[in-house]
């Protein structure tokens, strides 16, 4: 089968340092990729590549056989991005934003109305379609992006840090918009620090540290002896194990 998503050798750097280090990656349609790592080891760089907002990198991207480089357009039509936080246009409704974001895609007025209202309801944001997002919680805002994301309802989905601010009902609804993508078919790079989702939703995981990919299985395949838990790997793996000292020394700081 064709990769959906074909990362080879991708390298970038930011002045001196270099921040992806020879990333590798084949991607196939309707799989759940669970992209995890350390603060600062290279997943929103990544994942700024893969949505074309980062052209200046070493290596080859591909999606849907399209070169990232070649045909940036195309590639953004199929891809589906929700950013942990964006810059929302405040003084539009959810209406008004979400129609700007489908015109964007090339979507009618009345598919976008439409499709609009039928996720903001799932969300339970109907009532506040119409009124400005300056007076948003952070959680609301959130479940606006998501919907700004799916809109136009790409072939694949990148998520980065989705539940930022959701509330408990709305973490479960984004789940289950997970696992139902996946029952159409379509492909979803879901990164994140919630182990215990990512966990739960991936197929797949795939561990960077310090630019390097140092883990890539199931779950299960994954665990060694002794793990229980996505976050044991992770800990196993990334060499953090010795938190509790580390917290130690943080508190006892606090009696200087
Ligand atoms: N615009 C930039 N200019 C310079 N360095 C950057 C820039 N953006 C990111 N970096 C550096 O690149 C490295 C990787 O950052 P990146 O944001 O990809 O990490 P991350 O894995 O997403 O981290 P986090 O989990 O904290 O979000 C970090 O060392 C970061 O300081």
């Amino acid at each position: 089968m064709q990769p959906i998503i074909s990362i080879r050798e991708l390298r970038k750097n930011y002045g001196e340092k270099q921040v992806l280090k020879g990333i590798n990656l084949d991607i196939h349609p309707g799989q759940i990729i669970g992209y995890i790592g350390p603060n600062g080891a290279g997943k929103s760089t990544t994942v700024k590549i893969l949505i074309g907002l980062l052209g200046d990198f070493e290596g080859e991207v591909s999606i849907m056989g399209k070169d990232l480089r070649e045909d940036i357009l195309s590639v953004k039509s199929m891809i589906g991005y929700v950013p942990e936080n964006a810059e929302i246009y405040e003084v539009l409704t959810p209406m008004e934003y979400l129609s700007f974001i489908g015109k964007l895609y090339g979507l009618d007025d009345e598919l976008i109305e439409e499709r609009a209202m039928r996720m903001l309801q799932v969300f339970g944001l109907l009532e506040n379609k119409d009124q400005r997002m300056d007076t948003f919680s952070k959680g609301m805002r959130q479940k606006v992006l998501i919907t700004s994301g799916l809109l136009h309802n790409p072939q694949i989905v990148v998520l980065d840090e989705p539940l930022s601010g959701l509330d408990a009902n709305a973490v479960i609804i984004v789940k289950e918009i997970i696992t139902a993508l996946k029952r159409e078919n379509k492909t979803i790079f879901y990164c994140s620090h919630m182990m215990d989702v990512v966990e739960k939703v991936s197929d797949r995981i795939v561990l960077i540290d310090e630019g390097s990919i140092v883990a890539d299985g199931t779950f299960s395949s994954l665990k060694a002896h002794g793990d229980e838990t996505l976050e044991q790997i992770f800990a196993r793996l990334t060499g953090k194990q010795q938190s509790g000292a580390g917290v130690d020394e943080f508190i006892n700081a606090l009696g200087q």
